[in-house]
């Protein structure tokens, strides 16, 4: 099943960027562009990985510190991005929507963050044989002022790269920051043609999760604590639930794996998508979220065929994207049911 899984071509649409950067892929990127290779180094980069068990998901956030470091110059972040994309190439990704936030210091301006992640999309892409979106994120812990200038930027620069820049993450601490401060700017974003994809009800805040359903989106980011009203909701909407089975589990926002939304979106045929979140800091593949599912709810091969072609139909990708990608994965599936023939 396993390797069924790994070599099946597969659609990523919830990564952020540098929470998608594994642990082999940190110390390239450190000792490529910074030359570190200490004992020190080790230590962190295996503390980055580990979750105690009941871990909160408050603790997921501080980990994030660790990666940003390393993307804080325009060489780092540039590497990381080639590296985030080659990982999920191999492990036959063939359609990935990278999220991330924009993040300004000495080295880079937001501006500078988004045009040098959108230059190695357009540089690498082909090379690695897949293809790349980038959703720029929202962090709902800074200022609404910082969400502005994300999504002026978007807008802008999806007015000449219409067909990399698709949308805007409204993701970040669900601890922290009010949904209804953002209103106004994610609207602009949805004005100008930009879908979103919002981290809804990752934690339990009933007000604000109906808040966010009123306002509406493209697709809901975790819906865990959706109560089955939001369920029913979203599958009127067709809103598809990215669900990340082991952020999940390793934040503490689910209680175990047998818990997981998954199995009644499954049983109620209600949209979703699998995804990985954050594949470097929780220390997983698409293959292996995939593989998961198989193992706690017993799907199948067909049904793991159906849902990478149900996150087709939600990609925020055009017509003929979508049909190509389509046809790779029914190659792909015809292929197998060949050498499965007596
Ligand atoms: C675990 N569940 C989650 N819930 C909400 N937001 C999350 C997240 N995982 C990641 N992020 C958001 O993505 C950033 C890292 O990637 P970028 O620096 O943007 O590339 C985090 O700092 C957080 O804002
Ligand atoms: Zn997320």
């Amino acid at each position: 099943m396993l390797q069924f899984l790994r070599s099946l071509p597969k659609i990523e649409l919830h990564a952020h960027l540098n929470g998608s950067l594994n642990i082999d892929s940190i110390r390239e990127l450190a000792a490529k562009v910074y030359g570190v290779q200490t004992k020190e180094f080790s230590t962190l980069c295996e503390r980055f990985i580990k979750f105690e068990k009941g871990a909160k998901l408050d603790e997921c956030f501080e980990k994030f510190g660790f990666v940003h470091e390393l993307t804080s110059t325009k060489e780092g972040l540039e590497y990381a991005t080639e590296l985030v994309i080659r990982d999920f190439a191999k492990d036959n990704v063939i359609y990935v929507e990278l999220r991330t936030t924009p993040k300004a210091n000495a080295n880079m301006s937001r501006r500078s963050y988004l045009e040098t992640v959108l230059g190695v999309i357009k540089k690498k892409s082909d090379l690695y044989k897949i293809k790349v979106k980038l959703l720029p994120s929202i962090n709902r812990a800074e200022p609404v002022s910082v969400a502005e200038e994300t999504v002026a930027l978007a807008v802008e620069l999806a007015a000449i790269e219409p067909e990399i820049i698709v949308g805007i993450d409204f993701s970040g601490n669900p601890n922290q920051g009010k949904f209804k401060d953002f209103i106004p700017v994610l609207s602009k974003a949805r004005n100008h043609g930009l879908k979103l994809a919002i981290h809804c009800a990752e934690v339990d805040n009933q007000v604000e999760i109906r808040e966010m359903i009123r306002f509406g989106m493209s697709r809901c980011g975790h819906g865990t604590y959706l109560s089955d009203s939001g369920f029913e909701h979203m599958k009127e909407e067709n809103i598809p639930i990215e669900c990340c089975l082991t952020s999940n589990v390793k934040s503490g926002t689910v209680t175990n794996i047998g818990a997981h939304h998954l199995k009644q979106l499954m049983t109620t045929c209600a949209p979703k998508v699998l995804c990985t979140d954050d594949s470097g800091v929780f220390d997983t593949t698409l293959s292996n979220e995939f593989f998961l599912a198989t193992e706690s709810f017993g799907l199948t091969k067909s049904q793991c065929i159906a849902l990478t072609m149900e996150a087709v139909e939600h990609a925020f990708a055009t017509r003929e994207e979508k049909m190509m990608l389509k046809m790779q994965i029914y190659k792909y599936t015809r292929l197998q049911n060949k050498q499965n023939e007596p």
